[in-house]
């Protein structure tokens, strides 16, 4: 029976660089990790691609896929839904493939919820000065949106308390370095490799 592979969650507030960090790990030459793209409602920015960035998607059809039970997770984020289709991840999983996901808190506690064996690793920024900073950096927000995500961010770091790991993206390479070294750690968890050994006593 081959193992099944990891269930990353990479999380942590608007702004932080989930994103930023998340296209680092996926660049990387030794990158062995599925994204799992999402859904989302929110209006496509410049230079963003359908089914690459995310799948985007009408309100009546998000709600029409949560009614079906095929998202994973799904939040309300800033007046749009953004969720995890449940049959790419079941299925990749299944292969023994590492499945990464990166989505914001509400979502992740839903998987920790439904995959309590998965990673949780919280994003924290340097401080909150730095997040705001960030978000004002990037420009695609205005004024009035990046207060709600800071009024966010702020409950969201309250949350750190249930994930496995927190990291801080002081620099985006440090912050990838720490990533693979949890990620590989992980994998050498015995709960996760226990299996394979009973399966080979019963065969001595
Ligand atoms: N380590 C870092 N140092 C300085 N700037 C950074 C760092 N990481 C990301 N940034 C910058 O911060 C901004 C926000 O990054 P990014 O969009 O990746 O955040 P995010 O957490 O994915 O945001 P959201 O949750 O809103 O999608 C970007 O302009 C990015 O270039
Ligand atoms: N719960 C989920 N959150 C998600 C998912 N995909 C992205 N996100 C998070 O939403 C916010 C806003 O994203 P943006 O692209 O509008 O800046 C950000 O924190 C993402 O990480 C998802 O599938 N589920």
């Amino acid at each position: 029976m081959s193992e099944r592979g990891l269930l990353i969650v990479l999380s942590g507030p608007s702004g932080v660089g989930k994103g930023t960090v998340r296209k680092a790990i996926f660049e990387s030459e030794d990158n062995d990790f599925q994204y799992s793209i999402s859904m989302t409602t929110r209006k496509k920015r410049v230079g963003e691609i359908e089914g690459v960035d995310y799948f985007f998607r009408t309100r009546e059809e998000f709600e029409a896929l949560i009614e079906a039970g095929e998202m994973l997770e799904y939040a309300e984020y800033v007046n749009n839904y953004y969720g995890t289709p449940l049959s790419y991840v079941n299925k990749t999983l299944d292969e023994g493939k590492d499945v990464f996901l990166e989505i914001e808190v509400q979502g992740a506690m839903q998987v920790k919820e439904k995959v309590p064996d998965g990673v949780f690793i919280f994003l924290t920024p340097p401080d909150l000065t730095e997040l705001k900073s960030r978000i004002l950096g990037r420009g695609t927000d205005d004024l009035a949106v990046v207060e709600k995500r800071m009024r966010i961010a702020r409950e969201e770091i309250e949350m750190m308390s249930n994930y496995d790991y927190a990291v801080v993206n002081d620099k985006v390479e440090f912050a990838v370095k720490r990533i693979k070294e949890i990620i590989s750690s992980e994998h050498y968890r015995v709960n996760r490799v226990i299996d394979k050994y009973k399966e080979m006593l019963k065969g001595m």
